[in-house]
């Protein structure tokens, strides 16, 4: 149980994926006839398998190899589930995110033979298993550690598959917007994968599997790594910070307001949808660097203006607590608005944006320092939806007009993804488009 509260402290606005009739309260897996874990526990309402003490081993090549797992190693993130794994789950410590293009000669016969290697090895690895064949024994010893494998299309996918006809009007490019620096050679892509886990090796080890499953079909295009706080390093503040210092993630929809799911998910019917996008969602990916040299040089009271949060808590700088709501009226003794017309936290909220909403699901990222010194840091910024114009494109727009922070921050690489909904039992990902 301290480790199931340590998780929820530092997630409060997502919930586990499984619901739980999805989850596996026990489950013996094995590899070449040998047992190599056996994951003990319930799959409560966070739809985790939590390993009982002493119950939960790391796979090795025999069991008396066995090593026994961390409750931290042994979280695991179900793969047969409604909705994708990784869109609603709380932050994990590391993450890969990667696109792939296929190479000449790949149809739809080959990209749907890809998808299905694909899931197996997702749905081996997020069990704790090794993948079925060639394993690299990175994440030998470790548990699942809460890894998930999300995976989605690119508007390129359509045509070099013949499947323009499905092809979902959600994808079209997004527009352009004035603060753009974008990269092309580190945008778009044919199909993505975003991988998390609270292990660095087990999200390595995935990554490279995903690779090696690849074959001759795709080949990378783009790469991105990023991070967020290791599990346990603090139970407060429940939020994530970012790399500017502040908790991010505060206001994201919660799974208990009403409209959480139309915002977040295509429904099964009475959408421009295809059918086969049901229960999936759009991932909206930048990178965006944070030009920390000139954010570090601003007072303390310059930077919360600029959001119009507290840096320390998150609270409003209309007073209260992180959860308090924002007092947008509220003026200072000269007349002023406490919270200012330009404040990020201010503009892009959904009663500012004709009710746009987005779930943001980012990681940090840090590439290093150029020759002056200049870190080349920032968010690698995730956010779902049911439909990109409703979401992403309305605040953005917004944002592009009079955003605070925008002086501090630089889109660098852009990608929009369709997710589909999760594979069923005895499907893999992706097969209702690919198959249908
Ligand atoms: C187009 C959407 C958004 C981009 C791009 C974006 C970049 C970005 N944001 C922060 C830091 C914070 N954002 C916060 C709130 C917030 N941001 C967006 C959208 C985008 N942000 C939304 C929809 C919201 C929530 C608004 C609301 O409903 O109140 C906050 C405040 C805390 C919180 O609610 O999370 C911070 C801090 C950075 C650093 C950044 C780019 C690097
Ligand atoms: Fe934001």
């Amino acid at each position: 149980m301290a480790d199931k509260s340590i998780r929820e402290a530092r997630t409060p606005d997502t919930v586990r994926s499984a619901a739980p009739e999805e989850g596996v309260a026990e489950k013996a897996l094995s590899r070449d006839g040998i047992s190599r874990r056996k994951l003990l526990g319930t799959a409560g309402a966070t739809g985790l398998v939590l390993g009982a003490a002493g119950g939960a081993v790391g796979y090795a090549a025999a069991p008396s190899e066995a090593t026994p797992l961390s409750s931290l190693g042994s979280n695991r993130v179900m793969f047969h589930v409604k909705h994708q794994p990784g869109i609603t789950e709380g932050l994990q410590a590391r993450g890969h995110l990667v696109a792939f293009d296929l190479t000449a000669g790949t149809g739809r016969k080959e990209a749907a033979a890809l998808l299905r290697r694909w899931s197996a090895t997702a749905e081996r690895l997020m069990a704790g298993e090794a993948p079925a064949h060639d394993d690299t024994d990175v994440a030998r010893d470790a548990g699942p550690s809460s890894l998930t494998l999300t995976f989605g299309f690119g508007h390129s996918f359509f045509s070099r598959t013949g499947l323009e006809k499905q092809r979902p009007v959600s994808l079209d490019p997004l527009p352009d917007f004035s603060s753009d620096h974008l990269d092309k050679s580190r945008s778009d892509g044919d199909l993505w994968v975003q991988i998390g886990a609270d292990d660095a090796l087990v999200a390595f080890h995935a990554l490279r599997a995903i690779q090696k499953d690849a074959g001759s079909a795709a080949r990378i295009r783009w790469q991105m790594n990023g991070f967020n706080r290791t599990p346990g390093a603090t139970a407060h503040p429940m939020t994530a910070r970012n790399l500017m210092g502040q908790l991010d993630g505060t206001r994201n929809p919660k799974p208990a307001e009403p409209d959480y799911d139309k915002r977040i998910f295509v429904p099964s019917s009475g959408s421009h949808d295809p059918a086969w996008m049901a229960n999936g969602s759009y991932a909206v990916v930048r990178r965006i660097r944070m030009l920390l040299d000139d954010w570090e040089k601003l007072s303390l009271k310059a930077q919360e203006n600029v959001i119009g949060r507290r840096k320390s808590d998150g609270a409003p700088l209309s007073g209260g607590t992180e959860t308090t709501a924002m007092d947008l009226e509220k003026t200072d003794a000269k007349g002023n608005y406490v919270i200012p017309g330009n404040a990020h936290a201010r503009i892009s909220r959904p009663d500012q944006n004709g009710g746009a909403a987005i779930l943001r699901r980012p990681f940090s990222y840090h590439d290093g320092f150029d020759s002056g010194g200049v870190p080349d840091a920032g968010l690698l910024f995730v956010c779902w939806q049911a439909d990109p114009l409703l979401g992403f494109v309305t605040i953005q727009r917004k944002l592009d007009r009079g955003d605070a922070l925008s002086r501090y921050i630089r889109h660098e690489a852009s990608g929009l993804f369709a997710v589909p909904g999760g594979a069923a039992q005895g499907e893999y990902v992706g097969q209702r488009l690919l198959e249908g």
